[in-house]
């Protein structure tokens, strides 16, 4: 049996008025911080945002988006990664995905389809302009929780929007292995250069989540939920309080996988910054230089670092 330190939790937001101020609010608050400063990571059921359903008809969408033929996929270019069509790339050559920024904005979700689809399809749009929106509002609530539940002055909370304040809406398809062995390695394991990433798959389970004890643990999200994992932002904005938790997609059944991800990211102008309150000159040194989120991730892409955070932004590499 699993040792209860290495469950993620799964908190159940249903149901909740989510309204700040209220002992439900701090009470939450409390367990969202927990979880991620323990875990990196988190289960959770939102059925008053997130409606039962949602994610079937959203599994539909993007099935009939990958079955698409694929010079009609490869219109959909970008010069950024992780942006645009990818398939068949080095690192991660069991799945096709498509990297959309900015989908909760309706012209970029109407752009999109009409690229793939320039007869229309008003029901595609409609789910991945919708669907992008309700868990990028999501990401925001999880983020003033983590202020309330830090004690942080209200002042605070405009500094987090700013983390959200653009987005990258992946869809991702992997393949069946071929090789014969019945467990592989799909994508590498990774930590999230988001402030913090929303995601949810088909029947086939595949993520795992390398815990603090160095265990891999398979994450079973619940069938009507999604699974939140911390990102590099929000590690180095919270002083390393918060959890980037290291995570890797293995394919064990004979089934194609299908996830979704919303992987709420600053623009690329804005700057991170340790709050002053969550310096401690003795327990919380201060970690993380102040730095450019655009200069972070141009680092990381050009580097491909495991430890990209630390070598960029970490205290012991500080430069004058
Ligand atoms: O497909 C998944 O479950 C994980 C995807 C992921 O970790 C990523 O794209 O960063
Ligand atoms: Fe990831």
């Amino acid at each position: 049996m699993r040792s209860e330190g290495l469950m993620i939790p799964c908190l159940e937001f249903s149901g909740m008025e989510l309204k700040e101020g209220t002992e439900e609010w701090r009470e939450m608050s409390n367990k969202v911080r927990d979880a991620c400063e323990s875990h990196g990571c988190f289960l959770i059921v939102y059925d008053n945002k997130v409606p039962k359903g949602l994610r079937e008809d959203m599994f539909l969408c993007m099935k009939e988006l990958f079955d698409l033929p694929e010079e009609t996929k490869r219109k959909h270019k970008s010069t950024k990664p992780y942006r645009g069509y990818n398939c068949g790339c080095p690192v991660t050559p069991f799945s096709q995905s498509f990297g959309i920024d900015d989908a909760p904005l309706p012209q970029t979700s109407l752009a999109f389809t009409n690229l793939m689809w320039p007869q229309g399809n008003p029901t595609f749009c409609e789910m991945l302009n919708s669907t992008s929106s309700k868990l990028l509002d999501l990401s925001l609530v999880i983020m003033k929780m983590l202020v309330e539940a830090y004690g942080l002055p209200k002042e605070y909370t405009s500094d987090i929007e700013e983390l959200k304040s653009s987005s990258n809406f992946r869809l991702m398809k992997y393949k069946v292995p071929e090789s014969g062995e019945m467990c592989e390695t799909a994508l590498l394991p990774h930590t999230d250069k988001s402030a913090l990433t929303i995601l949810c798959e088909n029947e086939v389970e595949g993520l795992e989540v390398l815990s603090k004890s160095q265990e891999w643990v398979p994450v079973k999200i619940p069938e009507e939920g999604f699974v939140v994992i911390m990102g590099d932002v929000l590690k180095a904005w919270s002083n390393g309080r918060v959890h980037a938790a290291t995570h890797r997609v293995m394919m064990k059944e004979e089934k194609e996988r299908y996830s979704f991800a919303l992987f709420a990211v600053p623009k690329e102008e804005v700057k991170i910054e340790v709050p002053p309150e969550l310096v401690e000159e003795k327990i919380h040194p201060l970690r993380y230089r102040a730095f450019n989120y655009g200069d972070y991730f141009a680092y990381f892409v050009s580097t491909l670092h495991d430890n990209a955070l630390d070598l960029f932004a970490g205290n012991a590499f500080f430069h004058e």
